[in-house]
C-alpha cells in the first residue's frame, strides 16, 4: 500500500474552466446580466461625476446617461456610457484580471475624499465578476472605451468566451464605454424589446442616472428613499407608494428608515390596509443596494411579522449573491433586523401616543400586525405592551394596562388572578355575553384570524392574567368567587336531575353537572373547556383540519339548579311529560351554542309548535 506523505500546496486553477462555470452558476437568473452591465456603466458615470467634484476632472461633465439598444438584425446589445472609460491599461487590469475589482479599488483610494468622508457613496460593484455575466448571453462580448483622461486614445476589446482576448486602438470620439454583445443562439430570447425592458425596468427603475431605451428614459434617478424626509411632504410619499403598487389603496402611514452607524440603510416602509388577511400581502418590500433592485424575496433579511410592510429598503450592507444561510447568520443583516424591528415599533408608538383616536380607528388594520409582532418576537413585545390595545364587546379601546385596572375589581378571581373574558363571536355567543354583562363583566372582542395565538402569548407575558372564553364555562366557574350560591335542590334531586339529562343528552362527550346559579340565568347551559377551543381554533387559524371535527369532542352541560324549570322537570309526575321538557330545555342551550341542527332541529320546531 502507498504511504500518505504530510504535504502542503496550492490548489490549481485552470481559467480555461472558468467561464462554462460562469456561465452555468455565477447567477442562476441569465437575465442579470442587464443589471450587472448597466450597474457598471451607472458606476462609470457616478465615478467621473465624483472626480470632478474633487477636482481631479475639469473637462465638461455633459448630461450623464445610460444608453441600452437592441439591434436584432446583427443580434447585438449594446450598452453605451459617457461615464470614465478606460485606458488600455486598465483593462488589462480590470477586466482580464477576473475578479479584481476596479470599484473595490476606486473606493479604496478614494474613501475619505468628499464632503462626507465617503467615497464609496454611489459606487455599486465590488466582485469584480459582473462584466462576466455578460457570456451568460453573448457569445462574443466588444469593449470599446475611451478613458476620461487628457489625451487617451480609445482602444477596443475583444474575446468570444476563450481565454484569449484582443486589444486594439479604436476611433471613439467621446469619454466613455460601449459595451457590445453578440447574442448567443441559446440567448435570443433577450433580443427583444419588451423583454430587455421588462429587466431594465426591474432592475434599473431607481437607477441613480439617467437609463435611456428605445429613445425614453425608463427609471426615476432620485427616487424618495434617497432624499431627506425634511424635503418631503405626505403626497411625496403617497405617490411614490403608487408607483411601487400602482393598483393598491393608499397606505395607513409610513416610516422612512435612514441609518449611516453601524450599517448603512435606508428606506421608506409603508403600513398598508391589512384586513384580516396576511398571506396575501407577502413579499411586497423591495430590495435596493444603491440603487440597484435585487429581490423582493425579504424573508432572510426582514423578520417575518414586517414582512406584512410594503415599501423599499436600500442597503449595501447586506451581502448579496451568497447562500441563505450564510445571510441569516450574518451579523449585519441581524443588527438589520433589530434596527427594522425598532423603528417600526417607535412609530406606532408615537402614533398612539400622538393621536390616540387616530390609532383606534386604523386599530383594525394595524391591530393584526402588532399581535403577529408580539407573537413572533420578544423586543417588539417590550415596545408593543404599552399601546397595543384590546377592544371590548362595546368598541371601547384599552391598553393592557388600562384593562387590567378596568377589571379588577369585579373579575379577580379567589386565586387573585383576573379573569379576562372574551369571545370570538359576537353573534354566535351573544347568550354568553348577555349573562357575562348581566354580572357587569368585560368581554373582549378576539375575532381575528391570529387571536387564538395572541391570546396564548398574552397569558405566558402577563403575569396573573388568565383569558377565558366566554362559553368556556359557567361564569361561576370562570370567574371563581368566594361566595357561592346555596342550591335549593337537595342532593338526592341533583343527582336525579344529572341522570334525566344524561339520557337526553345520551352521548358520552357531554359532561353532566348541576350547578347552582342565579335564578334569571339559563336552566341549562352548555359550554366548552377552554383548551379545547383552543385547539380547534388554532388549528382552524393555521389552516388544518380539526381533528375534533365539526364539533369540539366535549362540552359540558350545566344544570341550574336554582331554576324553576329543573324543580318543575323533577316535580312531573309523568315521565313522558319530564322527558319532553328536559328534551326541550336541552334543545334550547344548544341552539343557543349553534349546535341544534339537522333532524334534531327540525324536530324541536315541530314539538315547539305543537305546544304553542
Ligand atoms: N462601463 C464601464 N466603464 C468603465 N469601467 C468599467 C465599465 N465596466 C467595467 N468597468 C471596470 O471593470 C471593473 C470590473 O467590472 P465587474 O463588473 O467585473 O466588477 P465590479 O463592477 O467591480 O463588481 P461586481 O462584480 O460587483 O459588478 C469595474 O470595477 C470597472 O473598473
Amino acid at each position: 500500500m502507498e504511504s500518505v506523505i504530510q504535504e502542503k500546496g496550492n490548489l490549481s486553477i485552470h481559467t480555461e474552466n472558468i467561464f462554462p462555470i460562469i456561465k452555468k452558476f455565477l447567477y442562476s437568473d441569465h437575465e442579470i446580466f442587464l443589471r450587472e452591465l448597466v450597474s457598471n456603466a451607472v458606476d462609470a458615470s457616478q465615478k467621473i461625476k465624483k472626480l470632478a467634484s474633487y477636482g481631479e476632472f475639469n473637462g465638461e461633465l455633459g448630461d450623464l446617461k445610460v444608453v441600452v439598444k437592441l439591434d436584432k438584425d446583427a443580434k447585438t446589445i449594446t450598452i453605451s456610457d459617457n461615464g470614465i472609460g478606460m485606458t488600455a491599461d486598465e483593462i488589462k487590469k480590470y477586466i482580464n484580471q477576473i475578479a479584481f475589482s476596479g470599484a473595490t479599488e476606486f473606493v479604496e483610494k478614494y474613501k475619505d475624499k468628499g464632503e462626507d468622508g465617503k467615497g464609496d457613496k454611489g459606487i455599486i460593484g465590488h466582485f469584480g465578476l459582473g462584466f462576466y455575466s455578460a457570456y451568460m448571453v453573448a457569445e462574443n462580448v466588444e469593449i470599446l472605451t475611451k478613458s476620461y483622461r487628457e489625451d487617451a486614445e480609445a482602444v477596443r476589446w475583444q474575446c468570444d468566451g476563450s481565454t484569449e482576448f484582443e486589444l486594439s486602438p479604436a476611433e471613439k470620439a467621446d469619454r466613455g464605454s460601449e459595451i457590445i454583445l453578440h447574442i448567443a443562439p441559446d440567448s435570443e430570447e433577450f433580443l427583444d424589446e419588451h423583454r430587455l425592458r421588462g429587466i431594465l425596468e426591474k432592475y434599473g427603475k431607481f437607477l441613480p442616472v439617467q437609463i435611456e431605451f428605445e429613445d425614453k428614459i425608463i427609471n426615476n434617478p432620485n427616487p424618495i428613499w434617497t432624499k431627506s424626509p425634511a424635503d418631503l411632504k405626505d403626497e411625496d410619499y403617497l405617490s411614490f407608494y403608487k408607483e411601487l403598487y400602482p393598483f393598491s389603496e393608499d397606505p395607513l402611514f409610513w416610516i422612512h428608515l435612514n441609518v449611516d452607524y453601524p450599517f448603512n440603510l435606508t428606506g421608506v416602509l409603508y403600513f398598508p390596509k391589512l384586513r384580516n388577511d396576511f398571506q396575501g400581502q407577502r413579499e411586497k418590500i423591495q430590495l435596493y443596494s444603491r440603487q440597484v433592485f435585487i429581490t423582493d424575496e425579504v424573508k432572510d433579511i426582514v423578520p417575518d411579522f414586517l414582512q406584512l410592510l410594503h415599501g423599499v429598503i436600500d442597503s449595501p450592507d447586506i451581502p448579496l449573491n451568497v447562500s441563505r444561510s450564510y445571510l441569516q447568520a450574518d451579523g449585519n443583516v441581524k443588527k438589520i433586523n433589530g434596527y427594522i424591528t425598532r423603528k417600526v415599533a417607535d412609530k406606532l408608538s408615537e402614533i398612539f401616543k400622538n393621536d390616540r383616536e387616530g390609532f383606534e380607528k386604523k386599530f383594525d388594520d394595524i391591530g393584526l400586525f402588532i399581535k403577529y409582532g408580539i407573537i413572533s418576537d420578544d423586543k417588539f413585545y417590550d415596545k408593543a405592551k404599552d399601546f397595543c390595545l384590546l377592544k371590548n364587546t362595546d368598541g371601547k379601546f384599552f391598553t393592557f394596562d388600562e384593562y387590567r385596572e378596568a377589571v379588577k375589581d369585579n373579575q379577580t378571581d379567589i386565586n387573585d388572578t383576573q379573569v379576562w373574558l372574551y369571545t370570538t363571536d359576537e353573534k354566535k355567543q351573544d347568550a354568553f355575553i348577555q349573562s357575562a354583562k348581566k354580572r357587569s363583566y368585560d368581554v373582549l372582542s378576539l375575532t381575528t384570524v391570529i387571536d387564538s395565538h395572541f391570546i396564548n402569548a398574552l397569558e405566558q407575558k402577563l403575569e396573573k392574567v388568565n383569558i377565558k372564553r366566554v362559553d368556556a364555562d359557567t361564569l361561576d366557574k370562570l370567574v371563581e368567587k368566594d361566595v357561592k350560591l346555596e342550591s335549593i335542590l337537595s342532593s338526592d334531586d341533583q343527582e336525579k336531575a344529572k341522570k334525566i339529562f344524561e339520557e337526553i343528552a345520551g352521548n358520552k362527550s357531554a359532561n353532566v353537572q348541576v350547578e347552582a346559579m342565579p335564578v334569571d340565568e339559563l336552566p341549562v347551559v352548555i359550554t366548552f373547556p377552554e383548551f379545547m377551543r383552543r385547539m380547534t381554533d388554532m388549528q382552524a387559524s393555521s389552516g388544518q383540519r380539526s381533528m375534533f371535527g365539526d364539533m369540539p369532542l366535549m362540552y359540558t352541560v350545566s344544570l341550574n339548579s336554582n331554576h324553576p324549570v329543573i324543580s318543575r322537570i323533577l316535580q312531573s309526575e309523568d315521565e313522558s311529560d319530564q322527558k319532553v321538557l328536559a328534551k326541550q330545555v336541552y334543545d334550547l342551550a344548544l341552539l343557543s351554542q349553534g349546535l341544534l341542527s339537522g333532524s334534531d332541529l327540525t324536530q324541536f320546531i315541530q314539538r315547539t309548535v305543537t305546544n304553542l
